[in-house]
């Protein structure tokens, strides 16, 4: 039995305009994609009729913590696989930062088994650069490649050492990897939790100076073209770190990089209070990084959004801005934040979003998925891009309810995600 998905609207990815269509999976791939105005036999399969709805290539984020093995109470591969689903997700790149530290092929088996067990979505682990993260010793990139490891990557922490990031991106660049960079140089970082601008100077706080993070995209830069790795920037926050990356682009180098919807969507200006759902890392910036952000990304120098989803328990957050944990979640609103602020403010066309989410990140990274197309995986999303909804933490999947966004009115909810052909989430 397959699957007739009748009537939604579909982005033509040539001409970006939405089309009516029938799609029909079976097998786990999409077998045919027909005009709407043709009738089509739909006898002995299921149907979802998805009139007025988005169908979209699933999400694809390539950067989220699923926090397991190590601290479950705050995320399993579980639960953040169903938050992504709920998200519209249907493929997340998970990070190293799990306690051990998923930096040897025990601990990457035991993602990838646990994902394979319990994931509702397709789950792509990252290896640590350094071994536990400690900026020392580099891990066994051969052995974690060959065990499932997509790219290396010491997130949550910058490597400090450029010798030792230069032999990192030697090795990745032997073994056709990427390796992905949490830029932040600790010397320029005090313990601080915020930028360096208007809410710090308001509070009488060291700010987090946008240095910190720009010094090491400079560096990275440089390595990168001297070893030809493919090098991919975590997190982009910072005006400075989008004018080295723009420069690298012009210049050859193969270097990438990564926005996140709330320094799309919020600068230091926004925080409210000292409250730790508004402390994350890199920190909410200035105004003006946050339109470099934007203008970034509208002319290609930022290639994709991910999430950067880090749930933390309410009460590490309860702690406050100077002693909670960095970190915000992002699986369930990222595309009705951007679908609303974006585009139905005419900002952004549909197409524009949805490739920065789906199409883009594929080809970035590879991955056989990301496009609506015969003979593709059906992994596909359907969206209701007329509801408004609330953003309430009480509804989410995820552990985590760290989210400065509660309360805000959007549209672009996801109905139904489906992967491989299989329904793993629906309204
Ligand atoms: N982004 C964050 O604020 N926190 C991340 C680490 C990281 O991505 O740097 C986390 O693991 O909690
Ligand atoms: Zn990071």
């Amino acid at each position: 039995m397959g699957i007739w998905i009748l009537n939604g609207q579909v982005v033509e990815p040539a001409s970006k305009k939405m089309v009516q269509k029938h799609l029909f999976i079976e097998n786990g791939l999409i077998q045919q994609m027909t005009d709407a105005t043709e009738s089509v036999n739909t006898e002995g399969h299921e149907v979802i009729e998805a009139k007025g709805k988005l169908v979209s290539a699933g999400f694809i984020d390539m950067h989220v913590h699923l926090r397991e093995p190590g601290f479950e109470y705050k995320e399993t591969i579980e639960s953040g696989s169903r938050s992504a689903a709920k998200g519209g997700f249907t493929t997340i790149a998970c990070m190293p930062n799990t306690r051990p530290v998923t930096g040897d092929v025990e601990t990457v088996k035991y993602v990838l088994d646990k994902a394979e067990q319990e994931a509702i979505v397709k789950v792509l682990p990252y290896a640590s650069i350094t071994v536990n993260e400690l900026g020392r010793e580099l891990t066994d990139f051969q052995a974690l490649a060959e065990a499932g490891a997509i790219g290396f990557t010491d997130d949550g922490v910058g490597v400090q050492n450029a010798q030792m990031m230069k032999d990192a991106m030697a090795r990745a660049k032997q073994l056709n990897k990427p390796v992905i960079a949490h830029c932040e140089d600790d010397s320029l970082v005090t313990g601080a939790a915020v930028t360096e601008g208007a809410f710090a100077r308001k509070h009488g706080l060291k700010g987090i100076p946008n240095e910190s993070e720009a010094i090491h995209v400079g560096r990275d830069i440089l390595l990168a073209e001297a070893t030809g790795v493919h090098y991919h920037v975590c997190h982009v926050s910072t005006e400075q770190s989008v004018r080295l990356i723009r420069q690298a682009k012009q210049l050859g180098i193969h270097v990438t990089a990564e926005v996140c919807p709330h320094h799309l969507l919020l600068s230091d200006e926004d925080i409210p209070a000292l409250d730790g759902n508004w402390k994350m890392n890199p920190p909410l910036r200035t105004p003006r990084d946050v339109e470099a952000m934007i203008e970034a990304l509208e002319d290609g120098t930022i290639d994709m959004i991910v999430t950067d989803h880090a749930p933390h328990s309410e009460e590490e957050k309860a702690k406050g801005m100077a002693l909670s944990p960095f970190g915000i979640v992002g699986l369930e609103t990222a595309f009705p934040l951007l679908y609303s602020k974006f585009v139905t403010t005419g900002k952004w066309t549909l197409a524009f979003l949805l490739e920065k989410m789906t199409a883009i990140p594929a080809q970035v990274f590879g991955l056989q998925t990301g496009v609506l197309e015969v003979g593709k995986a059906a992994d596909i999303t359907l969206i209701d891009l007329e509801t408004t909804k609330a953003v309430d933490p009480s509804t989410f999947l995820t552990k985590g309810r760290n989210t400065p966004f509660t309360g805000w009115e959007l549209k672009g909810w996801p109905t139904l995600t489906m992967v491989d052909g299989n329904i793993v989430w629906a309204e």
